[in-house]
């Protein structure tokens, strides 16, 4: 069934700037997910700054290698973007080279598939040189072999400029040869950036504190934990893809215990593997922590889903090993239990939170604490005052998880290496 949007909306913005969303659904998809799927689709859309001038779900049964979609149906899809006044037609899905051509053939519009919305998004958010080098890379990627379509990225078209179409053999070769010698300087680029921040890394660990990252869906609500526990102003907004570069604050737990807590950038379904890729260095703050917090939004019906595909990401990068604690953000929304069962049963502990009105954010502090118990155990050290300079040395090479005053002396839990440990052995308790 197609379904099509108010006029007023579609009056209001010219034909490349309304779009036309295609949902597909294959037959082992449930009716409900596929509609949280073209909810999510409309959410990223919107996102982009497009008009939506109409939606249908399209069945899938075997997917043809010309259209992914067969030709009769893909067709009336055409058509009814051609009623709609839609020039631009969004798929749901992964389409190849091959297929977004003979689509942008068969419609005239300009064909996007669901890799091509998330790498417009990123690019439309990044901030930093990092993030901004790494999004130019994907998109490099993914245009590569598809030098040949009328319009190599939405933005252009956006711009207002159509780009000239590489015609003939001669002028997409000269094309990749300038794509390729783009990626070779971005690639420079972005090691030089990269290693900036190893030494940033590298001075935040001389502090040796135990790290903590936030991962899960975007959206769920990891900026929003951040702040609310480390009294942060980190941007946190109802917008998909909010944070894309990591930030990192220092989180103080009970007994004078710290950690260093960090935001990354949203997981979402289908992930572009260019992106996971080009991202592969942000995520490295994931991969090194001692301790992943997975923020999921228990009020979205799509909660399971979403937890199993940060799962899956996770694995990607190598950090499916990292010690878990799932907590369900957004409880003050109405949610429910019986969705969540799957949840409880991955994770029994898995904690109800609410960034928005505090709840149980003490007992995930807590928890925080007890988990990353074994990464600081260490040693008591009981050092006369007159000696201070040894806590000084525990402070510059060690990682103090307690220090405390007594009278005539600083008592420090705290771990050091055998070196540090050596020097340290006659004030063990
Ligand atoms: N009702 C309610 N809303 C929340 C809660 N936590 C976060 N939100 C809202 O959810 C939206 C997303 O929050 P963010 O913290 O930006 O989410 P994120 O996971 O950092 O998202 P990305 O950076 O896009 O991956 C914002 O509009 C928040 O205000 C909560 O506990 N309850
Ligand atoms: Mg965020």
């Amino acid at each position: 069934m197609i379904e099509t949007y108010q006029r007023e909306t579609e009056d209001s913005l010219p034909r490349e700037r309304r779009a036309f969303l295609v949902e597909l659904r294959r037959a082992e998809e449930s009716e409900r997910s596929c509609e949280a799927h073209l909810a999510e689709l409309k959410g990223l859309v919107g996102t982009l700054g497009l008009t939506i001038a109409g939606t249908t779900v399209a069945p899938l049964r075997s997917p043809s290698p010309a259209l992914l979609l067969g030709s009769g149906k893909s067709e009336e899809i055409a058509d009814s973007a051609d009623e709609l006044d839609a020039g631009v037609i969004i798929i749901d899905d992964d389409l190849t080279p091959r297929q977004q051509r003979n689509w942008e053939r068969l419609s005239g519009c300009v064909v996007i598939d669901r890799q091509e919305v998330i790498l417009e998004i990123f690019a439309d958010r990044a901030a930093t040189r990092e993030a901004s080098l790494q999004v130019a890379l994907a998109r490099m990627e993914y245009s590569l072999p598809r030098l040949t379509r009328a319009w190599t990225h939405l933005s252009r078209q956006r711009g207002g400029s159509r780009g000239t179409r590489g015609e003939g053999e001669t002028q997409l070769e000269s094309d990749r040869r300038i794509v390729l010698a783009k990626v070779a300087k971005l690639k420079k680029e972005l090691e030089g950036v990269r290693r900036q921040r190893a030494t940033a890394r590298k001075q935040r660990r001389s502090v040796p504190l135990p790290t903590v990252a936030l991962v899960g869906y975007t959206n769920a609500g990891k900026s929003s934990l951040l702040n609310a526990l480390a009294g942060s102003a980190v941007n946190a907004e109802d917008k998909l893809f909010a944070t894309l570069d990591p930030t990192t604050r220092r989180l103080e737990l009970s007994g004078g215990r710290s950690v260093l807590l960090t935001d990354t950038v949203g997981f979402i379904r289908k992930l572009p593997h260019a992106l996971v890729d080009a991202f592969r260095a942000t995520l490295e703050e994931t991969l090194l922590a001692d301790l992943l917090i997975h923020v999921i939004d228990a009020s979205d019906p799509e909660a399971v889903e979403h937890y199993r595909t940060t799962r899956q990401v996770l694995s990607e990068i190598g950090a499916e090993d990292t010690e878990q604690i799932i907590v369900l953000n957004k409880a003050d929304l109405p949610h429910d239990p019986l969705l969540l069962a799957p949840l409880r049963e991955a994770d029994p502990q898995a904690l109800f939170i609410s960034t928005k009105n505090g709840l149980h954010l003490d007992i995930l502090k807590e928890r925080i604490a007890v988990m990353l118990e074994k990464h600081t155990s260490g040693h008591r050290y009981r050092i006369p005052l007159d000696r201070y300079d040894l806590v000084a040395l525990l402070h510059r090479e060690g990682r103090i998880i307690t220090e405390e005053a007594t009278g005539q002396a600083v008592c420090v839990e705290a771990m050091a290496n055998e070196k540090v440990d050596s020097i340290l052995k006659a004030f063990r308790e």
